[in-house]
């Protein structure tokens, strides 16, 4: 049994948006599995100099950004998010904070610039064309045939800067990429697993295949 100091530390950026969805079913694995692995939200420099790996939850990137430039939190995101050593997983608006650069709305996000990816925010439309798919992710996580995703006022991956950095993982029938990674150490997604009710396949994967490996 490792000692909690020598665990590997998986942060969940707290700024704005669905932190504590995504910190529930990491929980969860981590119980269900033994995994030793320590979960923490991460709204100061010292909090997130501990961590190993960071999640950027859904919300609105508008928000996260700014709050990020008035905390100071910036610079040290932005110093993390390209630590080679370090894993990083943006959903939703995360996906929208990571890239490198913004096809719309592009006012008031300053974006970490990481995933070498051209990102449409609002790519469905409003809220009101947010919508549940049930997605066969079997390619890239094995079994994993049904997972019920959640898009919210979702954007989509529109361009990719580096095919051979960024590799997609799943792409709607509309041809839309909504599921990318690029190295061996970033995951971006469009919608949120974190809102799954009961579901935490995502999760796990995202612990074995970035975080424990
Ligand atoms: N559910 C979400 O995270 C929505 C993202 C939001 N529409 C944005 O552009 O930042």
């Amino acid at each position: 049994m490792q000692t909690e100091e020598s665990m590997k530390r998986v942060g969940v950026l707290a700024l704005q948006g669905a932190f504590s969805e995504h910190i529930q079913h990491l929980e969860k694995c981590v119980a269900d599995n033994g995994y030793e692995v320590k979960i923490v939200t991460v709204r100061t420099p010292e909090e997130l100099s501990q961590c190993d790996a960071l999640v950027l939850p859904g919300g609105e990137s508008t928000s996260m950004s700014l709050i990020a430039q008035r905390t100071g939190m910036f610079p040290h995101l932005r110093k993390f998010v390209h630590d080679p050593s370090k894993a990083v997983w943006g959903t939703c608006a995360g996906l929208i904070y990571i890239s490198q650069e913004l096809a719309n709305e592009r006012e008031l996000v300053q974006p970490l610039e990481l995933l070498k990816v051209r990102v449409r925010r609002n790519a469905f439309g409003r809220q009101a064309q947010s919508f549940v798919q049930n997605c066969n992710f079997s390619e890239f996580i094995p079994g994993c045939h049904d997972f019920p995703a959640v898009f919210i006022r979702a954007p989509v991956i529109e361009h990719i800067f580096d095919a051979d950095a960024v590799k997609p993982l799943f792409t709607l029938e509309s041809g839309l990429i909504v599921a990318a990674s690029q190295g061996d150490n970033i995951l971006a997604t469009s919608f949120h697993p974190e809102l799954a009710e009961n579901d935490s396949r995502f999760h796990d994967w995202f612990l074995r295949q970035f975080v424990l490996k």
